[in-house]
């Protein structure tokens, strides 16, 4: 059997001076898996993605990702925010080439860039041609982010992260700034591109749609302390008639209810 993606062996975390958010709490994740994650505001959505991509710390337990214990940000995990922070100053083509500029300066370190990085023009420019016109915005790539709509500025966004080559996605909130046709759009794009690469991904959500949409398995945190977690299995996510579905109903409010129980278990 191949070792899990993430696997999480007991966690505890607290910010200082808060209670605990995550306590003696284990869960595995397994390569090419899609997750989403949710669960009312507070109770740590943001702060696993951040444990996972190494920018939070346990205060105990350990996480490792593609079996190797995590520290510090990996140069393969990829991450997209909800704020796409494009540099303003650059054309959506200097935007996306911008971790390859960050990787030849720091070269393969292995913190900034894989060890085995090579540098190659060739190839980062057939990435970025290819990310670029995969998403939909090639046509754009002479454009400053001021000059697009927020929907092309987030597809700008998941391209730069794309053309690195992550072995694993993470994603917070990537689309709740969007209107609703646009985030459906890019829900669209998700799923195809989870079809295509069978990626590793992982996106927090506030919305249960979101949620059923791309999660094929669904994290439900809650905000008194998180120790056993709750997954509940979604294996019709990416079906690309999903969403006219029952189906796709039913698990709404499946899920909905259980966001009201763990709120008012939350408010006992
Ligand atoms: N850097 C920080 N320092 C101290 N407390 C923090 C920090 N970041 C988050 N918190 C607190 O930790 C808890 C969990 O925050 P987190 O952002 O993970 O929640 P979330 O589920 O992602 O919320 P939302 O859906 O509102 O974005 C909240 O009570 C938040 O106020």
């Amino acid at each position: 059997m191949t070792a899990p993606m993430i696997d999480i062996d007991g966690l505890r975390f607290r910010y200082r001076g808060l209670s605990p958010i995550f306590e003696d709490f284990s869960l595995a994740m397994e390569k090419g898996e899609a997750w989403s994650i949710i669960g009312p505001s507070g109770c740590g959505k943001t702060t696993l993605l951040y444990l996972i991509a190494g920018l939070n710390h346990p205060e105990a337990g350990l996480i490792l990702v593609a079996g190797a214990p995590i520290k510090r940000p990996r140069p393969r995990t990829g991450l997209v925010l909800q704020d796409h922070g494009l540099l303003p100053w650059a054309t959506v083509e200097e935007n996306t080439r911008l971790g390859f500029k960050i990787r030849g300066f720091y070269g393969p370190d292995g913190k900034h860039s894989p060890e085995d990085a090579t540098k190659d023009p060739d190839a980062e420019k057939a990435l970025t041609d290819h990310w670029l016109s995969w998403l939909g915005i090639d046509h754009l790539k002479g454009q400053y982010p001021g000059q697009l709509s927020r929907g092309q500025r987030q597809r700008a966004a998941i391209a730069r992260t794309l053309v690195l080559s992550p072995d694993l996605l993470l994603m917070d909130e990537p689309f709740s700034a969007l209107d609703a046709p646009i985030r459906e759009e890019l829900q669209r794009v998700m799923n195809r591109f989870h079809r295509e690469t069978k990626l590793t991904s992982i996106t927090v959500t506030h919305d249960i749609e979101e949620a059923v949409v791309l999660g094929e398995k669904i994290l439900v945190l809650t905000d008194t302390v998180n120790t056993t977690p709750m997954v509940i299995e979604n294996p019709h996510a990416g079906d690309p008639d999903l969403r006219q579905s029952k189906k796709f109903l039913d698990q709404c409010h499946r899920l909905r209810g259980l966001l009201e129980n763990k709120n008012r278990e939350g408010e006992a």
